[in-house]
């Protein structure tokens, strides 16, 4: 094993569009022999740096990516193939090209493919290319450490794998997984894969900034298949996260923190290759981070590295740069002490053992002569001392066996292969390698011990971590579900409150109409209550009438004969001043006196002329006073005439009244029938009683008129018999004339005597007859006379009550007070529409929202049903999943089982954590694989199926 400096080279970019934009200057310049860079910095004011910095190699901007796998990788592959370790590490600020250094622009693109798809075809070339008695195994795997925790990019679930370190493992990722391949295209898919699964973000630098360490991890077994003798090698392609400062990257949030632990992790790489490079340090410390324990052997121990550092030429990174180089130039002067992971063939085993039996044999001939020897001197005897005892080894020339030395095994020869014998390789100058610094001062049992406990923890550690991260998990999807929670909570408080202000509004329209409609109980109540008021105002008025009607009955009655007397008396009056009958009555009286003592003379012969002059006279005074009587008569037929006719107007007048009231009456009834039931009920209770009392009167009313037509018919009739009378009286007046013209013809042409007292006789006797008769009818007319008009008296003094009886209806009902209820019940009967009208729009708004709402709640429920349909499928569909897994793993199980047991039966196959290994024979020939499957280089069967297969 020799010791041997990590290989430092360095690659500048071209300048990038920022660098460009920022109008950045060139600021390094390189050598001709290209091992030197000077960098144009005002931060290097002095020293050795002013000179420049020398690596093994600088690669200018525009270099070719083959010219840098040539020179920096492509003997770390040979290596590998060869049994050793290797890393190759990109280092630089982000945007620098570590992943275009690594991986590259374009896989598929020979000019651009990077240094990992270049050592895996160069892998498998060499492997074509071997001795075909070599037999090689390669596996992959790949992760990323992000955040201080290592996940499985293969395997993205396994997010905080361990580092665990064991005497014969070394250290190791517990749990990563690994994938044979056949061929580069297997690892490119792999690759691919992987990639995909890694954290890149946006940085200002780097539109694509890998925010992890990538180790990418090939290892590659050999077996000769003559000797038996095996080796592994395994290679640790690194492309680091980017170096930048903070405040560059415009990282912020999350990425500050990312960038924080990236800073921390990659400072803990500095501080380890510090410690390396510093010959007093005591302890280097690989524990302080995942990246440097992963790397441990990488750097400064067990490997070949190579570190590409990748820096920019622009002024505008200069610093960053500046850095870069520096931690270059530390690393440059780490040594490592790379040896070969070798096992032991079964016929050097044999050999050895051979060695080993021929010095048992030795030691024991020289212990048998020493405990000779000693029994001699026990016995007091002496020993020439030419017969001494040899030793052993004096004898059989057999060294004895070397210090046992605590030994850092390597990763590979731990996961891949038998370890390795510290005994054995003592015997094969193995185990000269310098100390693991960090176990130093620790014997071997106590490193064993502590490697073990460090185990223990480290996987104490990650159970914790798992379950803390499961519970930050559980936290996270607690908090999001509280969110979601408080989002629906918010929401559906917003739909509650809603619904609330609904409800409230609801309750309020149910307490309005609640109040409305006790305000309308109310406002009925109050117009019962006012009903019954104005029914007891009413009937209070109906008293006032009544008792008014009463004292002016009485009034009226003596006020009625009062002026029934005063007016018969002047009627009579009027009779008696005209002297209508009295004097004409006397007049004829003395007439007829005067033919009485005529006639009592019986003397004819004895009646003057002047006396006959004077029965003329009175005649003619009775002939003007019948004429006289007779015109009065045909007045008072005239006035009688007149009051019919006042009284046809009058009774016009009060149809025309009563009409009119009928009318009023029949709208007060309408508008108070259409206000409300109760009001409509009172309402017709009044206009029932109104129509009574109208009907009471009417009928009154029409008796009387009845009465009076009957009256005006005995009028009618007495009329005609005054007109007989006047028309008797006018032949009375008739007789009178031929009497007093007999009587002056008698006395004229000297007649007898005789013949005219006998024609006086006569004369005087019809005049009697007439008499009594004109005597009888006048007082019969005298009585119609004072009959009639105590009839029209009547009749008009009741048609003034009629009319003030109307009157005081029409007043009573336009009175103001009425006017007042009326106009409140009419105020009433508005509000009671329009609360209606309200109820009723409420009722329909109601209705409406009760709809809105049951539609709502039967679209949630809807909804409900449907997520419960959903849930279910996705718990049917769970466990079916959960089915089929068991299956998968059981078959799993079975395989593994299987391949167990082939291990067992077949030594010489090799199989890691059960996956199927396949073997890979040099010279192009077909291995016997340790399970059927493609045969070596050229059969390549697709790993992820081969995975997916594997994983079920
Ligand atoms: N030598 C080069 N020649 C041409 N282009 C390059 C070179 N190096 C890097 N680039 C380009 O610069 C950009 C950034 O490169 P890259 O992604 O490799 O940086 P990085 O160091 O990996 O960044 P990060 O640390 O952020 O992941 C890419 O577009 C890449 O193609």
């Amino acid at each position: 094993m020799a010791s041997n400096n990590i290989k430092v080279i360095c690659r500048f970019r071209p300048t990038n569009s920022i660098e460009q934009r920022e109008g950045s200057e060139i600021v390094v310049a390189f050598e001709d022999s290209l091992q030197t860079v000077q960098l144009r910095s005002a931060q290097i004011s002095s020293g050795p740096e002013k000179d420049g910095f020398t690596f093994d190699r600088v690669f200018p901007m525009g270099t070719k990516q083959q010219e840098v796998f040539d020179y920096g990788v492509k003997d770390i592959v040979k290596d590998v193939l060869d049994g050793y370790n290797g890393t190759v590490f990109a280092y630089g600020q982000t945007g620098s090209g570590k992943t275009f250094t690594m991986m590259g622009a374009d896989i598929d693109s020979d000019d651009l493919k990077g240094i990992i798809p270049r050592i895996t075809e160069q892998i498998f070339q060499s492997i074509v290319e071997s001795d075909a008695h070599l037999e090689y195994f390669v596996k992959v795997s790949y992760m990323e450490i992000y955040l201080e925790r290592i996940r499985d990019l293969l395997q993205p679930q396994n997010d905080n794998l361990q580092v665990h370190e064991e005497k014969n493992k070394g250290v190791y990722v517990k749990n990563l997984s690994d994938y044979y391949v056949s061929s580069a295209r297997e690892v490119y898919e792999i690759m691919r894969q992987g990639g995909a699964a890694r954290v890149v973000t946006s940085t200002n630098m780097n539109a694509e900034s890998s925010r992890s360490h990538s180790i990418f991890l090939i290892t590659i077994s050999q077996r000769n298949t003559e000797t038996g003798a095996q080796k592994t090698g395994n290679l640790y392609l690194v492309d680091l996260a980017g170096s930048e400062k903070v405040g560059k990257t415009g990282a912020s949030g999350q990425t500050l923190e990312e960038a924080k632990k990236i800073n921390k992790s990659l400072s803990a790489l500095g501080m380890v290759i510090n410690a390396l490079t510093d010959n007093k340090a005591k302890h280097i410390p690989y524990r302080d981070s995942k990246l440097t324990r992963i790397l441990q052997e990488s750097l400064g121990g067990n490997s070949r590295t190579t570190l590409i550092i990748n820096c920019s030429p622009a002024s505008y990174n200069e610093s960053e740069t500046l850095s870069t180089l520096r931690f270059g130039i530390r690393a440059k002067s780490i040594k490592n002490a790379a040896r070969v992971n070798a096992e032991l063939s079964p016929l050097e085993l044999k050999k050895l053992l051979q060695k080993a039996q021929v010095a048992n044999a030795s030691y024991q001939k020289t212990i048998a002569a020493l405990e000779a020897e000693l029994a001699v001197w026990r016995a007091g005897g002496s020993v020439d001392p030419s017969e001494f005892a040899q030793t052993s080894g004096d004898k059989a020339g057999v060294t004895p066996p070397p210090k046992k030395t605590p030994t850092s095994p390597t990763p590979s020869s731990v996961r891949s292969m038998t370890p390795v014998n510290p005994a054995i390789e003592g015997l094969k100058d193995l185990d000269s390698r310098p100390q693991t610094p960090t176990v130093v001062g620790l014997d071997k049992d106590e490193r064993e011990e502590f490697l073990k406990r460090e185990n223990e923890l480290s996987d104490q550690l990650a159970e914790r971590e798992s379950a803390l991260i499961a519970a930050e998990k559980l936290v996270k999807e607690l908090k999001e579900e509280l969110a979601f929670l408080k989002e629906q909570e918010a929401s559906s408080s917003q739909e509650n409150k809603a619904m609330s202000a609904q409800l409230n509004e609801l309750r309020l329209q149910v307490e309005k109409l609640d109040y409305d409609n006790k305000e309308s109980v109310i406002t009925v109540d109050i117009l019962k209550e006012q009903n019954v008021d104005a029914k007891a105002e009413l009937e209070e008025l109906r008293k006032t009438i009544a008792e008014l009607k009463s004292s002016q009955k009485d009034a009226s009655t003596e006020d009625k004969e009062k002026r029934k007397q005063e007016k018969m008396a002047l009627m009579m009056a009027q009779f008696d001043t005209q002297g209508t009958f009295s004097e004409k009555d006397e007049q004829l009286r003395q007439i007829l006196a005067k033919l009485d003592s005529v006639d009592s003379d019986a003397h004819v012969s004895t009646l003057t002329a002047e006396d006959i002059t004077q029965v003329r006279r009175q005649l003619a005074e009775g002939q003007a006073l019948i004429r006289d009587t007779v015109d009065r008569l045909r007045q008072k037929q005239e006035e009688n005439e007149l009051t019919v006719r006042r009284k046809e107007e009058l009774e016009s007048r009060l149809a025309a009244l009563e009409a009119e009231y009928e009318e009023l009456l029949e709208k007060t009834i309408h508008e108070e029938e259409t206000s409300n039931v109760d009001l409509a009920e009172s309402m017709t209770a009044l206009k029932n009683k109104l129509e009574a009392q109208y009907a009471a009167k009417r009928d009154a009313h029409l008796g009387e008129v009845a009465d009076l037509k009957q009256q005006l018919e005995l009028k009618s009739n007495e009329l005609r018999n005054m007109n007989a009378s006047i028309d008797s009286l006018k032949g009375i007046n008739e007789e009178l004339k031929r009497a007093f013209a007999v009587t002056s013809a008698g006395i004229e042409g000297g007649k007898n005597l005789a013949e005219s007292a006998q024609d006086l006789e006569r004369t005087r006797k019809a005049i009697n007859v007439q008499l009594a008769e004109f005597d009888g009818v006048k007082k019969s007319l005298m009585r119609d006379l004072q009959n009639r008009c105590e009839k029209v008296v009547e009749l008009e003094i009741q048609l003034d009550e009629i009319k003030e009886q109307y009157n005081n209806v029409i007043r009573n009902s336009n009175s103001k007070a009425q006017q007042k209820k009326m106009a409140f019940l009419e105020r009433n009967l508005e509000q009671l529409t329009l609360v209606q009208k309200q109820l009723v729009d409420q009722n329909s708004a109601l209705k409406k929202e009760a709809g809105i709402a049951e539609r709502k709640l039967l679209a949630r429920n809807e909804r409900i049903q449907n997520l419960e349909a959903l849930l279910q499928d996705a718990d049917r569909r769970l466990s079916l999943q959960n089915q089929k897994f068991e299956a998968q793993l059981q078959a799993v199980k079975d395989r593994l089982d299987q391949a167990r047991a082939q291990k067992s039966s077949t030594t010489s196959t090799l199989s890691f954590a059960g996956r199927i290994a396949k073997p890979l024979r040099g010279g192009g020939g077909a291995a016997s694989a340790s399970v059927a499957g493609p045969g070596p280089v050229a059969a390549s069967a697709n790993p992820l199926n081969r995975l997916q297969n594997e994983e079920g």
